[in-house]
């Protein structure tokens, strides 16, 4: 589903500085994966190589069955379309609504209205938010804007779901909510690998770790 071998990330503007170093590890299709270390480990960039964001410096990185290096820039976007992310930072549309945040990557898939509603309005449902579906995101608390970011993330069935410190701006409740969100979606056959600064979470919701520290895997298991 997703494997590294060796991989190693230094970004242009990083002085000669490796932000990731001989990373390897795999993630099994339908599996559910803590990635853990301190603020600066290296996480996010870990989770942009997954998620095509990024391109590593050396080593392979295979993603759904596709070896990065070797694949032709046409093929990102359909590739692209199979991976859903959700950030801290929820990176919602404040100029749409509800329901056009969480329809935004069936639109740009081109389905019509007629053959995205349902799955829009099911997944607000799943989400808890389809009574707010008309207002815009800012009227929403921190917990429901995460929640429709979730949502946007997943209407279109992706096999791969990457979350980065989804619960870092959550209060407690929230964050459990959130993350019940994410092991539903492990148990109906996703792929999911979420960043957490937190050690109470993997503790609450016990799976693998992979946990990274300056840059390097000091643990998997
Ligand atoms: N665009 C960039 N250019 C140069 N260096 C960067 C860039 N993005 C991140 N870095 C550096 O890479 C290292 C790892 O950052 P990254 O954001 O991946 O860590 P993180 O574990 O996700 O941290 P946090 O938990 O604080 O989000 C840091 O030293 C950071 O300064």
């Amino acid at each position: 589903m997703v494997r590294f071998s060796q991989v190693g990330l230094r970004y242009p503007e990083g002085d000669g500085y490796w932000t990731l170093s001989d990373v390897s590890f795999a993630l099994a299709p339908g599996s559910y994966t803590w990635l853990l270390g301190p603020s600066g480990a290296g996480k996010s960039s870990l989770l942009g190589l997954i998620s095509l964001s990024l391109r590593a410096t050396e080593g392979e990185v295979e993603v759904l069955g596709s070896r990065i290096r070797r694949l032709p820039r046409r093929a990102f976007p359909a590739l692209r379309r199979r991976i859903g992310v959700v950030f801290q930072d929820y990176r919602l549309l404040p100029h749409l609504s509800v329901y056009e945040n969480a329809a935004l990557p069936l639109r740009i898939q081109g389905l019509t209205e007629a053959r995205l509603a349902a799955d829009v309005r099911e997944i607000l449902r799943w989400v808890g938010l389809l009574d707010r579906a008309e207002a815009p995101p800012s009227t929403l608390s921190g917990g429901e804007q995460q929640r429709l970011a979730l949502a946007r993330a997943v209407v279109a069935r992706p096999a791969l779901l990457v979350a980065d410190e989804p619960t870092g701006n959550l209060d407690a409740a929230q964050a459990r909510r959130v993350i019940s969100l994410l092991r539903e979606m492990h148990r109906m056959g996703t792929t999911v690998i979420v960043a957490t600064h937190s050690e109470e979470l993997p503790e609450e919701y016990p799976a693998p770790t992979l946990r990274l520290d300056a840059g390097r895997l000091v643990s998997h298991g």
